[in-house]
């Protein structure tokens, strides 16, 4: 088999894995994630649709164009986030949605996410914020130890147009000294800022557009910056100081969200992880 097609092959088989594992008959909101992987899964959704093994009354909740597109074209009823009330309002839980199924660009063995590589993180993780469960779905090339190691092109940062420049240069003078002395909000010791991320100094690129001249404009009318900084040890600290920098919209790092990850592996078995669970291989 060539290699595009067992990556593919792999992407098919974790989406499979997915919805049928989670998108059972009492889940009646679901997000939709973004990218290609989830293309294989709204294809069973509508296999399980036409078996009559969903709810009838099953809405989902799109994270860009490109889902909601899918969504609709597979005839699946279409729902915005923000029309939809609590699931146990007298829980105090503002979540809305039961369960949403979204790809990565890699995960790692805490199930903290790099995404944004089709530039709809903004979307996805207010979905993702939204759902009682974040169950991720990948080939057997984002599955890593930590992030940074197999995703190469940085995390993905939306940003404010308007201040691009600004924001680009202070994301990269996220040395240590010069971060701490000249941003006061921020408490991070200097060594705990060097301790988060490898590099001594991030860079950050503006995305540029494919077939179409200048920088990718997402669905929400921003750009992109994509901000390589070695390999990830602590995702959480990364996400919160990029996010802290004004004119910074929404950071590809989802860290502690994801509650099951689905891989496809090379070997053509499926493998589950859950947080704190070992991986466990489905033949
Ligand atoms: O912005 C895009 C999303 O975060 C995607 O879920 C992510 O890039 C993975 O996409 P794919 O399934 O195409 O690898």
């Amino acid at each position: 088999m060539s290699t595009t097609s067992l990556v593919e092959q792999s992407k098919c088989s974790a989406a499979i894995a997915a919805v049928d594992k989670n998108v059972l008959p009492s889940v009646r909101v679901l997000g939709i994630g973004s990218g290609s992987t989830v293309v294989y899964a709204v294809q069973r959704l509508v296999e399980l649709r036409d078996q009559n093994k969903l709810n009838p009354d099953l809405v989902c909740v799109a994270t860009s164009f490109q889902s909601k597109q899918l969504i609709s074209d597979a005839g699946l009823r279409g729902a915005d986030l923000d029309d939809l009330p609590a699931l146990d309002p007298e829980q105090r839980s503002f979540a809305s949605i039961d369960v949403t199924i979204d790809g990565a660009d890699e995960v790692d063995s805490e199930l903290n996410a790099i995404k944004g590589g089709g530039a709809a993180h903004l979307r996805e993780k207010l979905v993702a914020n939204a759902s009682k469960r974040l169950v991720l779905i990948a080939d057997y090339r984002k599955d890593s130890q930590t992030l940074g190691e197999k995703w190469s092109s940085g995390i993905p940062v939306e940003i404010l147009p308007l201040a691009w420049r600004t924001i680009k240069r202070q994301i990269e003078s996220l040395l240590p000294k010069s971060y701490v002395s000249s941003t006061s909000a921020v408490t991070a010791s200097a060594d705990s800022v060097a301790d988060a991320f490898e590099f001594k100094a991030p860079r950050a690129e503006l995305r540029q557009a494919v077939r179409k001249a200048g920088p990718v404009v997402t669905d929400n009318g921003n750009f992109i910056l994509d901000v390589a900084v070695g390999k990830i040890y602590d995702p959480r600290r990364v996400e919160l100081l990029i996010k802290m920098i004004p004119g910074v919209i929404e950071v590809g790092l989802f860290s502690g969200i994801a509650k099951e990850a689905w891989f496809g592996n090379e070997d053509g078995t499926i493998a589950c992880r859950t947080p704190r669970s070992e991986m466990k291989k489905h033949e």
